[in-house]
């Protein structure tokens, strides 16, 4: 059984359609990526999926049962969500902000157990920023608060986890711990969605990639399969030329028509 089925399933605001016909599958111990441009409705579809906007059409299913079967405790047992660069206001510790995770897995009013407050401190310990427990969360740095976003994420033990542009603030070495943690959690048995806007990125950690483009799926499939110059340069308005020239990991020998064709 699939973790998330999508069918034909439209999503947008109000009136407005942002994408439509969406179908995707997402299977456990699997990381799926979103990539498309700016603006193409990557977070829109992570929100419909996580029940914040209600899809305007089309059917969603978690472990096999209707998303709207699914109360939001229920849900939150099962989904951990990493929001785009975290500015939301938060006047607590570190600490408080990571056990608030925990919330979806306490009795109603529950002051969190020891137990609880190992989980989160563990949480944080993962991701090297333990030492940050006793801070003001409205004091950290961007890439701070994201990390400690992810650390509440996976305090939650979700069997899905949402992930918004994860690595979006970090510094290099921030990104590539993210990364390897993503790859052990997957390792773990978690499922990982989600959005990236680094090609490279996507190669490495997606065992599926979906490709959004113009309110639609472009392609879906395995990185190899999917990441090709021709869809690049659409999804992003470049020449193939201008997307190997940039990406010569991906493209290390892209033959030399390649280079000149203009995108379609
Ligand atoms: N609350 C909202 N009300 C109306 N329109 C919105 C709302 N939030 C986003 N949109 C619009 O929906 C479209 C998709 O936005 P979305 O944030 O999903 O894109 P995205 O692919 O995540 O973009 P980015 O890569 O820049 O983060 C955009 O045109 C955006 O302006």
């Amino acid at each position: 059984m699939s973790l998330l089925a999508l069918r034909a399933v439209s999503v947008g605001y109000g009136t407005r359609t942002v994408l439509s016909d969406i179908d995707l599958l997402l299977e456990p111990q699997t990381v799926l990526c979103l990539l498309g441009a700016n603006g193409c409705g990557k977070t829109t579809l992570l929100k419909t999926i996580l029940g914040l906007i209600p899809a305007s059409y089309g059917e969603i299913r978690i472990e096999g049962r209707p998303q709207a079967d699914w109360s939001r405790t229920a849900l939150a047992r099962r989904i951990g969500y990493v929001p785009q660069a975290h500015h939301g206001v938060f006047p607590f510790t570190v600490e408080q902000v990571v056990l608030m995770g925990r919330t979806a897995h306490l009795p109603w009013h529950a002051t969190p157990r020891t137990a609880d407050i190992d989980i989160a401190r563990h949480s944080l310990e993962l991701l090297g920023i333990d030492h940050l427990h006793h801070r003001n969360y409205m004091h950290l740095s961007g890439g701070e608060r994201q990390l400690v976003m992810i650390a509440r994420a996976l305090a939650q033990e979700p069997a899905l986890l949402v992930m918004d542009e994860p690595t979006s603030s970090l510094d290099f070495g921030n990104q590539i711990r993210v990364l390897e943690h993503i790859d052990q959690l997957r390792a773990q048995g978690l499922s990982i969605l989600l959005t990236t806007h680094q090609p490279e990125q996507a190669a490495r950690l997606a065992d599926r990639l979906v490709l959004l483009h113009q309110g639609h799926i472009l392609a879906q499939g395995m990185p190899g399969d999917v990441l090709t110059p021709a869809h690049l340069a659409r999804i992003y308005g470049l020449t193939e030329h201008t997307v190997t020239a940039h990406l010569p990991h991906l493209f290390p020998s892209a033959p030399a028509d390649v280079r000149h064709r203009e995108a379609p």
